[in-house]
């Protein structure tokens, strides 16, 4: 039999071609340094208030992101800044029909938040977090992608328990004007985790509270933003009922953090509240 003799330097090439390999591998192996691979992710609703600011933490990260939106209440503005750079790709598109998208990650923001947004079309509302989600976690199923929803605070409808533990299942009004986005979101959630436990999908649910920050709009009709563009006019705040209704508020780059600390958890609790301590709308027009 003849044998080849190898060269020495051949030798070393294919021993660190071997240790290159044993890193992509095992990535835990490598020593003081780490080989991350870029991730595609589709952010949903990446053009809203909570969406954009998502993106830009997304792509300073250096990951390549694609925003699905239908441009309902989400706006060009706040994501143009992208435009331009091979790592983003916004596309024009309503969840509510299903789209097909190769990605390693799903976050799911889709949806008006605001209620004056979504009282407007209570139909289309709970259709987009029913069937929107249906097709969200669809994709998330045939590509085997991480799936975030964003939930909300609404799901604990008008509580008799302050503040609400995760554990809460809520006092929700399944016939009311705002039970399109209540109960829309509960049966968000109840996809979710059926999708989980039956197609073996890896699923986190974040429940956000009332969020502020930049690039909300002026007509947005929640509180905050309402507060100060009377108090820029001038105007007098107006505080709906008797003000002792509370609620917690949070700015939004706090609560992009989170989502990211809950998409990465590894212990799958089933949902998470976004949340900071609470106050009553009086106190807050004191500020
Ligand atoms: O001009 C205003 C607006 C609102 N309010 C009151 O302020 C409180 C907060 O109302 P907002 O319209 O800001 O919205 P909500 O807190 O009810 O819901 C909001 O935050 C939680 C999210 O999950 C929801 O998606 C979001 O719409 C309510 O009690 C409301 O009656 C006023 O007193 N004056």
């Amino acid at each position: 039999m003849k044998y080849e003799v190898v060269h020495c330097p051949s030798v070393l090439i294919i021993i660190a071609t071997l240790f290159f390999h044993l890193l992509l591998l095992q990535p835990s192996l490598s020593v003081g340094f780490k080989i991350k691979k870029p991730k595609r992710i589709l952010v949903t609703g990446g053009a809203g208030f909570v969406g954009s600011h998502l993106v830009d933490r997304l792509i300073q990260r250096g990951d390549s992101v694609i925003v699905v939106d239908n441009f309902f209440t989400g706006r060009k503005e706040n994501v143009m800044h992208h435009l331009g750079n091979p790592k983003f790709e916004l596309i024009r598109h309503d969840i509510v029909e299903p789209i097909l998208l190769e990605v390693d990650q799903i976050y799911h923001l889709a949806c008006p938040a605001s209620p004056v947004h979504y009282k407007f079309n209570p139909v289309k509302t709970i259709k987009t977090n029913v069937v929107g989600t249906l097709n969200m976690l669809g994709l998330a199923k045939r590509v085997g992608a991480r799936f975030l929803l964003t939930s909300t605070s609404e799901v604990y409808g008008d509580p008799l328990q302050h503040p609400q533990a995760e554990t809460y299942w809520g006092n929700v009004n399944p016939i009311g004007v705002r039970s399109c986005y209540d109960e829309g979101k509960r049966t968000a959630e109840t996809l979710t985790m059926d999708y989980h436990r039956s197609a073996g999908i890896e699923v986190r649910i974040a429940r956000i509270f009332n969020t502020h920050g930049p690039r909300m709009c002026i007509d947005d009709g929640r509180v905050v933003s309402n507060f100060v563009a009377q108090a820029l006019r001038k105007e007098p705040l107006t505080v709906y009922g008797d003000g002792k209704q509370t609620r917690s508020f949070q700015y939004v780059s706090d609560l992009v953090f989170i989502f990211h600390i809950i998409y990465k958890m590894e212990n799958l609790m089933e949902c998470w509240k976004t949340t900071l301590p609470y106050t009553n709308i009086f106190h807050f027009v004191s500020y």
